[in-house]
């Protein structure tokens, strides 16, 4: 499918709620499976990522009721999952795929994931080679490197892993392995990545300890049902922010986005550049803050650099933020962002070749890339290669660009956006 949009120039306005967080969705749908009772899930994300992993907890026997944004799970523990008949199915989702191993990694059965054409190239190394220390079997393509993936679990011996990348799903995964072992796991990470596997043990009931960027976790404790409420995807929202800042006369409302500082980097980085937006009616639900962010046209703003510990509280929105450099004078800097060419694409490089073909002036650095801003963008016709981000980051700049732009194959979209085009005319209609 293609999606032609157009520049905006009257302004965006209105309020719209952007869909529930997709990280904490995967999370809840696996906490409610493996703890004891029921668990309700309210905010839930319906896109194709987030069904993908309540599809596959299904297959592994759990009842799951399903009614748009509201789920109930029904957890017997890990004790009840069971093996599943069919293969495991991930699509195009990373999270799902790397939960999951930490999650079957300490179950007695045989278990094969596939995904798409995307998920085949991303690493899984990451995860696999610590849970086969912690004594799973694993094998995959390519020396068990990449999925497909077979997996059969066991009894797991507990393990201190240094990761050597800020990946929240690599943390998680080994603290779903963790619980399972026999002893206390430690994961660190080089940089502290997004907190809501710890938010979300804590809320089940579960002890962990928390040091900078370690984390331990001892083996064999039950998590209690809980009733889950999922704030608003920051990173859904991060389109409309960049989208409001930069159309002239905006003035938008994003109702309850959660906030998690390990997950709000855009937020931080759009006050620093000059940008307007405030926080009201903040509320913590679960470990999660939340609240309205109401933003408007900023008309000068300073250009940025990011990197370091920066780079995994805003690694998702980074598309969205080279769209908004192009747009300010002066030189922006992305650097530490290798982690960006394992993502659905290759992020620095599908971001440089599309905003390219708009006129966009990107070069790419080993990890990361310069943008040299104040660029009138111009109509075009560009590819989303399949990554939801990318194609919601070129409608972004379809608004500020001279002529239309078309987007071929949109419907990425609805891996974690479905809503994002009916949101966009919403705000953008007179
Ligand atoms: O744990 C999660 O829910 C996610 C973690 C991040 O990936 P990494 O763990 O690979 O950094 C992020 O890019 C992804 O969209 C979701
Ligand atoms: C990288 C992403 O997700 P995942 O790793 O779950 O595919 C994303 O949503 O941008």
């Amino acid at each position: 499918m293609n999606q032609t949009v157009y520049p905006n120039c009257h302004g965006l306005r209105g309020a719209i709620t952007v869909p529930g967080d997709k990280s904490i969705s995967h999370r809840a749908v696996m906490f409610g499976a493996i703890a004891e009772g029921v668990t309700t899930i309210e905010g839930f994300l319906p896109s194709e990522d987030c069904l993908r992993t309540v599809a596959c907890f299904r297959a592994l026997g759990v009842e799951i009721v399903e009614d748009g944004c509201h789920l109930r799970v029904v957890g017997k523990g890990f004790a009840g999952l069971t093996e599943p008949m069919e293969v495991l199915d991930v699509g195009n989702s990373g999270t799902t795929l790397r939960l999951l191993l930490g999650i079957l990694a300490g179950r007695p059965f045989h278990a094969t994931l596939v995904g798409d054409a995307s998920i085949a190239r991303r690493p899984m190394a990451r995860v696999t080679r610590p849970l086969k220390e912690m004594g799973a079997t694993i094998d995959g393509r390519k020396d068990g490197q990449y999925a497909p993936l077979a997996l059969r679990g066991r009894q797991l011996t507990a393990h201190t892993y240094a990761s050597p990348v800020a990946s929240a799903q690599v943390k998680s995964a080994l603290l779903f392995a963790g619980l399972q072992a026999e002893g206390t796991t430690t994961v660190s990470e080089p940089y502290v990545s997004r907190d809501h596997t710890e938010q979300m043990l804590n809320a089940f009931g579960v002890e962990l300890q928390r040091n900078d960027s370690h984390v331990s976790i001892s083996g064999g404790q039950a998590l209690q049902a809980q009733s889950i409420n999922v704030p608003g995807d920051i990173s859904s929202a991060a389109f409309f922010l960049v989208a409001a800042t930069l159309v002239p006369n905006s003035e938008v409302i994003l109702n309850n986005v959660g906030v998690n500082p390990t997950r709000a980097g855009v937020l931080n980085v759009l006050k620093e550049i000059g940008g307007e937006w405030t926080l009201k009616d903040e509320q913590l639900l679960g470990g999660e803050p939340r609240g309205n962010i109401h933003v408007r046209h900023a008309a000068q703003l300073k250009p940025f650099h990011i990197s370091g510990e920066q780079i995994p509280t805003l690694i998702d929105e980074i598309p969205v933020l080279a769209v908004l450099a192009t747009q300010i004078e002066g030189t922006s800097v992305i650097c530490d962002a290798a982690e960006l060419k394992v993502k659905e694409t290759n992020r620095i490089a599908t971001v440089i070749s599309e905003l390219t073909k708009l006129g966009a002036r990107i070069e790419e650095t080993e990890d990361g890339m310069i943008i040299y801003g104040g660029t009138r963008l111009h109509g075009g016709i560009v590819q989303s290669h399949g990554d939801h981000r990318l194609a919601m980051a070129l409608a972004v700049a379809a608004l500020i660009a001279k002529e239309e732009v078309m987007i071929e194959d949109s419907e990425a979209v609805d891996v974690s956006y479905p809503s994002f085009f009916t949101h966009l005319s919403r705000l953008s209609s007179r």
